[in-house]
C-alpha cells in the first residue's frame, strides 16, 4: 500500500527507527500507519523514507472519480513488469502499485471489504498462534477505521452495514459514495437470483454475498481517504515525526561488531538525486515497501546477485501470489454510465464541474457492487469433485514445484494448500470476486472497441494456489527487480477463472440485469465452450494487483521470512509491515487488510514483542 518508511533519529529515551516502504490500490498503508501510530508518543521518533512525492493535492488523487487517470499510473505508479508467464501465451504483465505518500491508496480503487473469516483464521492456524486469527484481528480492523455511517439515501440505494464491525474512532476514513449507478441494484438482484445471499456487511468476515463495499472515502467530502490523508497529513506538524520523500530506499546497514546472535541493523542507507544519505537508527527498521519492493531491500543486502550477502534466508521473494483479473461485458441500453464520460467530452466536463461544485456527480465516487462466489457457486458438484481429487492427487509435487527447490517452503506451499482444498471441499474457500463496473472494462482500448455504453461483470480469481517469485536481477538499486507471479500455474487455477465467466455470464442475462443486456461483447459469441474460453482467457488475463506473500508470516520450518511479532529471522531489530508477509492470497481488496497489519505492528512494537 504505501511506501517507505525508515525510522530513523535516534537520541530520544525510546527512538523507534525504520524503514518503511509502503503503497496500495493504495503512501504505504502500513508503512505510515505504523509511524503515525509510533509517534503518538512524543518520545518516540520515527522516520519515513518514500521513494515517490506527496501527491495528496492531485485531483486524479483526491477526486474519486479520476482515479487511473492523469498521473496516477505513470508517474505515481512503479508499474513492475512481470517475467513472460508461461501460462499466459508468453505474455509480459504490468503489477501496478503506488509510488507516492501513501503506497497503492493514492491510486488504488477505494474498495474496502474484508476477505473471509476462515482465512483469517488458517492465517492464524499455519502460524501456531491464535492472535493472528478473525477474533484477534477484528479490534485492529476496527482501530484502523473512521466510519460514517450510511445515510437514508445511501440505505435506499442498497446499503448495508452492521455498526459491531466498523470503527469509529480510527484514522482511515471509510464510508460510501453519494452516486450509485443503475446497473449496480441491478446486478445484486440478478446476483440475488442465482443464489447469492444479500450481505448484512461486506466486511463481517463472511463475504459470500452480495452488497454495496465501502469505499476508504471521506464521506462528508467525496474525497479519497488515503493512507497519507489517514495517517500522516493531520500529524505533519509532529516534530517526532520525519517524512523524507524522493528518498529510495537501497539498503539496510548492519552492526558486524554487535555482539548478538542475530544481526543488528545500524542505518538505512537511500538515495536521493544520484547522492547517497544514511540514516543511523537507535531503535529498529520497519519495511513497507510493499510485496514487491520490501523482498528487493531485503535481497540487496541478504542475498543479492553480486552482493556480499550477510545472512541466508533462501525464500525472500518466494511464495509470491497475485489475484488475477478476468471480465465478461455486454451492451446496455442505459446512457447512464461510466462510458458517457467517454462518449460525451463536454457532459464529462459537466460531471467534473459538478463534483468541485457539489461533491456529486459521477466522479464523487467510484461505487462497487461485488460479491465473493464460493466454490458451489461456480462448478457443478462432479466438476468439483474431480478437481480437488486431482488436486490432493498432485499436491506434493505442486507444492515442490513452487518452492523453487526449498525443503521448507514447500512444506509450507503444501500447508497452505491443504488448508485451502479442505475450504473448497467444505465450500468455504472464496475462489472469485464478482463485481460489477457500470461501464466497460476489459482488455480492448476505446478507441478499438464499439462506441457504446456497457455493462461489466469483473471476476477475479482470489484463492489462487500458483506461488511465484520476485528477485532482483541485479545489485543495482534503482534497477526493478524480475516479478514473477506464475499466473495459472495450478489446473484448479484455471478451472476457477474459467468458471469466473461462465458466472458472469449467467449473471450478465439474469433478471432483472436482463432488462439492459443488449448483446455480448466480450468474451464474444464464438467463445462458447470452455477451452474456447480458457483460450481466451489466456491473451487477456490481467493483474489485479492484488500481491501478497513474498515475506510470508510463517515458521521458518515453513519456508517463512517474518515471525509473528513481525521480526524478520536471524535480524533483531527489522520488522515488516506490509502486504508482503500475508502468507497466502486471502480474498478481499487487501487495504483494509494492510491497514490492520500496519495497527497490529504498532502494538506489538509499543509492547517490545520480538
Ligand atoms: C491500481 C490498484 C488498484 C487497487 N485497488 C484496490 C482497492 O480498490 N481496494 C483495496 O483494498 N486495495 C486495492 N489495491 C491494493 C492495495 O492498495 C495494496 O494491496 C496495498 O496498498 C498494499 O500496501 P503495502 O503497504 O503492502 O504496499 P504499497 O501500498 O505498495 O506501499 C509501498 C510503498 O513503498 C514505497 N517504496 C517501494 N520501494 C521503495 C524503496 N526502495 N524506497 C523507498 N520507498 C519505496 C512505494 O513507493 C510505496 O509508497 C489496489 C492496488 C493498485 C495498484
Amino acid at each position: 500500500m504505501k511506501a517507505a518508511i525508515l525510522g530513523l533519529v535516534g537520541g530520544r529515551r525510546k527512538a523507534a527507527l525504520f524503514t518503511a516502504i509502503s503503497a496500495a490500490d493504495h503512501p504505504s498503508g502500513s508503512g505510515l500507519t505504523v509511524a503515525s501510530r509510533l509517534t503518538d508518543d512524543p518520545q518516540v521518533t520515527v522516520a519515513v523514507l518514500e521513494a515517490g512525492f506527496n501527491a495528496e493535492d492531485l485531483p486524479e488523487v483526491f477526486v474519486p472519480g479520476l482515479a487511473g487517470t492523469g498521473i496516477s499510473f505513470t508517474t505515481l505508479n512503479w508499474r513492475y513488469a512481470t517475467v513472460p508467464q508461461t501460462n499466459l501465451n508468453g505474455r509480459t504483465l504490468t503489477v501496478n502499485a503506488g509510488k507516492a505518500l501513501g503506497g497503492s491508496t493514492i491510486i488504488n480503487s477505494m474498495i474496502f471489504p474484508r476477505a473471509g473469516k476462515a482465512q483469517y483464521d488458517a492465517w492464524g492456524q499455519l502460524n501456531n498462534d491464535s492472535t493472528w486469527t478473525w477474533d484477534s484481528l477484528l479490534p485492529f480492523f476496527k482501530r484502523s477505521e473512521l466510519f460514517t455511517q450510511p445515510t437514508a439515501f445511501q440505505t435506499a440505494q442498497g446499503v448495508r452495514f452492521l455498526p459491531s464491525v466498523h470503527g469509529f474512532a480510527g484514522r482511515v476514513k471509510v464510508g460510501f459514495p453519494n452516486f450509485f449507478f443503475a446497473q449496480s441494484a441491478l446486478w445484486r438482484k440478478a446476483a440475488e437470483s442465482l443464489g447469492f445471499p444479500v450481505s448484512p456487511d461486506l466486511a463481517d468476515g463472511d463475504p459470500h454475498a452480495v452488497g454495496v463495499a465501502p469505499n476508504s472515502l471521506d464521506a462528508t467530502n467525496n474525497t479519497r481517504c488515503s493512507a497519507a490523508c489517514a495517517y500522516y497529513t493531520p500529524f505533519a506538524g509532529r516534530p517526532n515525526l520525519v517524512v523524507i520523500t524522493n528518498a529510495t530506499v537501497s539498503r539496510i546497514l548492519w552492526d558486524m561488531s554487535a555482539a548478538n546472535a542475530k544481526l543488528t541493523a545500524s542505518g538505512v542507507e537511500y538515495i536521493t538525486n544520484d547522492q547517497t544519505f544514511t540514516v543511523n537508527l537507535s531503535k529498529e527498521v520497519i519495511l513497507s515497501a510493499g510485496t514487491v519492493g520490501s523482498p528487493k531491500v531485503l535481497e540487496l543486502i541478504l542475498q543479492a546477485a553480486g552482493v556480499t550477502p550477510v545472512m541466508s534466508l533462501p525464500t525472500v521473494g518466494e511464495n509470491f501470489a497475485d489475484h488475477a483479473h478476468s471480465w465478461a461485458n455486454a451492451f446496455t441500453n442505459i446512457t447512464l454510465t461510466k462510458d458517457a464520460l467517454l462518449l460525451n467530452s463536454a457532459f464529462a466536463a459537466e460531471q467534473q464541474a459538478l463534483w468541485f461544485q457539489n461533491r456529486t456527480g459521477l466522479y464523487s465516487a467510484n461505487p462497487r457492487s461485488l460479491g465473493i462466489a464460493a466454490p458451489s457457486d461456480v462448478f457443478t458438484p462432479t466438476e468439483l469433485k474431480t478437481l480437488l481429487e486431482q488436486a490432493q492427487v498432485n499436491l506434493t509435487r505442486f507444492a515442490e514445484e513452487f518452492s523453487n527447490g526449498n525443503p521448507a517452503l514447500a512444506k509450507g506451499i503444501a500447508a497452505q494448500h491443504k488448508i485451502a482444498l479442505e475450504l473448497y471441499q467444505q465450500d468455504k474457500e472464496l475462489p472469485l470476486e464478482m463485481n460489477v463496473e457500470p461501464g466497460y472494462s476489459g482488455p480492448t482500448p476505446f478507441n478499438a472497441r464499439p462506441a457504446r455504453n456497457y455493462t461489466t461483470i469483473n471476476s477475479v480469481l482470489y484463492a489462487p494456489l500458483a506461488r511465484g517469485r520476485t528477485h532482483i536481477v541485479s545489485a543495482d538499486p534503482l534497477e526493478p527487480p524480475a516479478v514473477d507471479p506464475a499466473y495459472w500455474a495450478h489446473p484448479l487455477d484455471v478451472a476457477a477463472q474459467v468458471g469466473g465467466i461462465k458466472l458472469a455470464r449467467r449473471m450478465l442475462v439474469a433478471p432483472p440485469l436482463d432488462s439492459i443486456y443488449a448483446g455480448e461483447f466480450e468474451p464474444g459469441a464464438d467463445k462458447a465452450s470452455d477451452s474456447q474460453i480458457e483460450e481466451w482467457l489466456r491473451g487477456v488475463v490481467a493483474s489485479d494487483n492484488h500481491e501478497v506473500g513474498s515475506l510470508a508470516m510463517l515458521p521458518q520450518s515453513l519456508g517463512g521470512v517474518v515471525d509473528t511479532a513481525l521480526m524478520v529471522y536471524g535480524t533483531a531489530n527489522v520488522r515488516v509491515a506490509d502486504a508482503s508477509i500475508i502468507p497466502f492470497p486471502v480474498s478481499a481488496h487487501l487495504s483494509s487488510t494492510v491497514y490492520m497489519i500496519g495497527e497490529r505492528a504498532a502494538d506489538i512494537i509499543r509492547r517490545g514483542d520480538t
